[in-house]
């Protein structure tokens, strides 16, 4: 539901996970709403620590909140280390939505991802999908934190009266992003890979899986936008996917970052590796009904992320 403008000009407005890649792009968009923003470094205040919160919100009382903080990863990292997946982002979303209540805050934006969705859920995936049928298990751990967090904004709301509102962005890419070699997500994995076949030499360099999986790749600074826009203009307990509509194979994906990074050697696929759910490309009619649309096409962005990497590169080196 469009609600009535949530103005954040002149507001305490705290960005929690903010030197990663999606607070840290959700920082650097709220430099134009004139507001106060709020961080906290994981060294103060670990979000899985509810005391630590509690005190952080007591003196800090922000009124709104971003909860970007989470624990991420790509295919592997989420089917290996799965109790650390649901530990971590049960324990975030449970202590910053309830100090959140707790301390006054009007506004509260949970991120949730699209994997709350079933494995085999019908494509597009529109909202209503949650919870219809079996997750995929490679993340499973994940989706039902998640979905918890979903839960929690809403029955916050619907108890309480409390204006939390969730978000469900696709996959994402894109400035400051995780670019551990085996932890991350497609597209870093990739860019890191193909660009260190290309330094190599390499004859040839292995993409994980089969390669005809789907994935829709939503630009960092575009989700960013996206957020702060549903902050001020969403108001209600449906969630909100956020997303390109329109997705590719990770063969395509490969080739057009291959392209991007320069490499030219060939291109096989390792069957050994998880393909993940066959598809997740979400339905953006709601999202375009309240008035956003994405702007960043997908080469443009990984044009992007690639010179992002190379001047983090530069920096560690
Ligand atoms: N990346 C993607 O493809 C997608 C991401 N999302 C969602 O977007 C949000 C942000 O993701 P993304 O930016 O990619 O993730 P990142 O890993 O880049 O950033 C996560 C942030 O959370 C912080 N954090 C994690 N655990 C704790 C903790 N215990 N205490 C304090 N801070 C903590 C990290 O702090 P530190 O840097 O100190 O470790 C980091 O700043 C998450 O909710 C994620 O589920 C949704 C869909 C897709
Ligand atoms: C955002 C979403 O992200 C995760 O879901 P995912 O989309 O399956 O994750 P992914 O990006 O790691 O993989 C996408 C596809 O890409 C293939 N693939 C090829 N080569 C590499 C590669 O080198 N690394 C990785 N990670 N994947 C590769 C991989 O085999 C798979 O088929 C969830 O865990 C969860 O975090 C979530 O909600």
């Amino acid at each position: 539901m469009l609600g009535a403008e949530y103005r954040l000009a002149g507001k305490k407005v705290y960005v929690a996970g903010h030197r990663g890649m999606v607070g840290g792009a959700i920082v650097r968009r709220l430099a134009r709403e004139n507001c106060i923003v709020q961080t906290s470094a994981r060294g103060e205040v670990d979000l899985r620590n509810q005391a630590q919160v509690d005190r952080w919100f007591e003196a800090n009382r922000p009124q709104a909140v971003f909860l970007a903080a989470a624990k991420v990863g790509g295919i592997h990292a989420n089917n290996v280390m799965r109790a650390e997946f649901i530990y971590d982002n049960l324990a975030i979303a449970l202590n910053v939505i309830h100090a959140a209540h707790q301390f006054g805050t009007e506004k509260l934006m949970f991120l949730g991802s699209t994997c709350i969705y079933p494995k085999l859920a019908h494509q597009p995936m529109d909202e209503g999908q949650m919870l219809q049928g079996p997750l995929e298990p490679t993340n499973e751990p994940y989706a039902i934190a998640k979905i918890a967090g979903i839960k929690l904004a809403e029955s916050y709301r619907r108890q309480y009266g409390r204006d939390f509102i969730s978000v469900m962005p696709t996959n994402l890419y894109g400035l400051g992003d995780n670019y551990h070699p085996e932890n991350s997500h497609v597209v870093p994995a990739l860019i890191r890979r193909f660009h260190e076949a290309k330094v190599s030499g390499a004859p040839s360099m292995a993409v994980w899986g089969s390669g005809t999986p789907r994935r829709e790749f939503l630009y960092s600074e575009d989700l960013a936008d996206a957020c702060v826009h549903l902050m001020k203009s969403y108001s209600d307990d449906g969630l909100v996917n956020i997303g390109v509509g329109r997705d590719v194979t990770i063969r395509e994906l490969a080739e057009l970052i291959a392209a991007t990074v320069g490499y030219t050697g060939a291109i096989t696929f390792d069957a050994s590796k998880p393909d993940g759910t066959p598809r997740k490309l979400v339905d953006v009619t709601r999202l375009t009904g309240l008035g956003w649309k994405a702007s960043t096409s997908l080469a443009d962005g990984l044009r992007q992320a690639y010179a992002d990497f190379l001047s983090e590169s530069r920096r560690a080196a």
